[in-house]
């Protein structure tokens, strides 16, 4: 079986367009992999990189060089060099990615906002539904918030959703930005079960996670971003 993930040679700047083209160097030749069943935590000093990281794992930042490599239903694609409809079609079936905060959909229920990937897959809306309440169910989300949109939700409940949303789908590849951030001691506890669970089912996992107790909780392995700094080698 091909390794889900694997990153390799990746270096990205940003570029200030309205500032005279300033250039932001943020990673220069970042190499890992995450195997499957692993779960691997993106460490390092606030904004060495670990958010833009994921961002370019997902395909939201595109990369100047290298690769992406994410085995997806049979074939290794690489996402840094693919199509929008690959990307897509990869998001879909393969890689998920829970970000810091709910992007809230007007008048969409928070119960369908947690079906909506599994819909997307093919699967019935009664199946889905079910998934979805199970898991809000688990997330302590009380049954009275299920059937409203979730935009004036308290952060926690949104990160709730959030969660609940990424994790409904049987993605092999999970990215996770700080999904405990905003909960409570006994819902980060439910969230360390959930992480578990999906390394069982042999997920590969790649995450930030501030909270230390949750970090020594899951991580297989840390990776310390500042290795792959440019600002690191123009300092030194
Ligand atoms: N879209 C963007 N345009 C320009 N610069 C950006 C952009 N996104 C991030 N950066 C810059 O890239 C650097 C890395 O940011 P990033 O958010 O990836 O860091 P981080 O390690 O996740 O930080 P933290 O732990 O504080 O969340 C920062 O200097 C940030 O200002």
């Amino acid at each position: 079986m091909a390794t889900p993930l694997v990153v390799s040679e990746v270096s990205k700047c940003f570029t200030m367009h309205l500032r005279d083209n300033i250039k932001l160097p943020v990673v220069s030749d970042v190499a890992f992999s995450v195997a499957a069943g692993e779960c691997v935590v993106l460490g390092g000093p606030s904004g060495i990189g670990k958010s833009s990281l994921l961002k370019m794992i997902y395909g939201n930042y595109a990369v100047d060089t290298g690769q992406i490599l994410v085995s997806h239903m049979g074939r290794v694609v690489d996402l840094a060099a693919a199509d929008p409809r690959t990307v897509i079609d990869v998001r879909r079936h393969t890689l998920g990615y829970v970000s810091q905060f709910l992007r809230t959909v007007p008048r969409v229920a928070a119960i369908d906002v947690v079906a909506e990937p599994l819909l997307a897959r093919g699967e019935t809306a009664a199946t889905a539904r079910e998934k979805a309440a199970a898991l809000l169910e688990k997330l302590n989300l009380p049954q009275a918030l299920w059937r409203l949109p979730p935009a004036t939700f308290s952060g926690g409940e949104q990160q709730r959703v959030n969660i609940a949303r990424g994790f409904i789908t049987d993605h092999t590849v999970l990215l996770l930005d700080e999904p405990t951030a905003s909960l409570d001691a006994k819902n980060r506890a439910v969230v360390v079960g959930m992480i578990a669970e999906k390394k069982e089912a042999g997920v590969a996992l790649l995450g930030i996670f501030h909270d230390e107790e949750v970090r020594e909780a899951v991580a297989d392995r840390i990776l310390d971003v500042q290795q792959f700094s440019p600002r690191k080698a123009l300092a030194a």
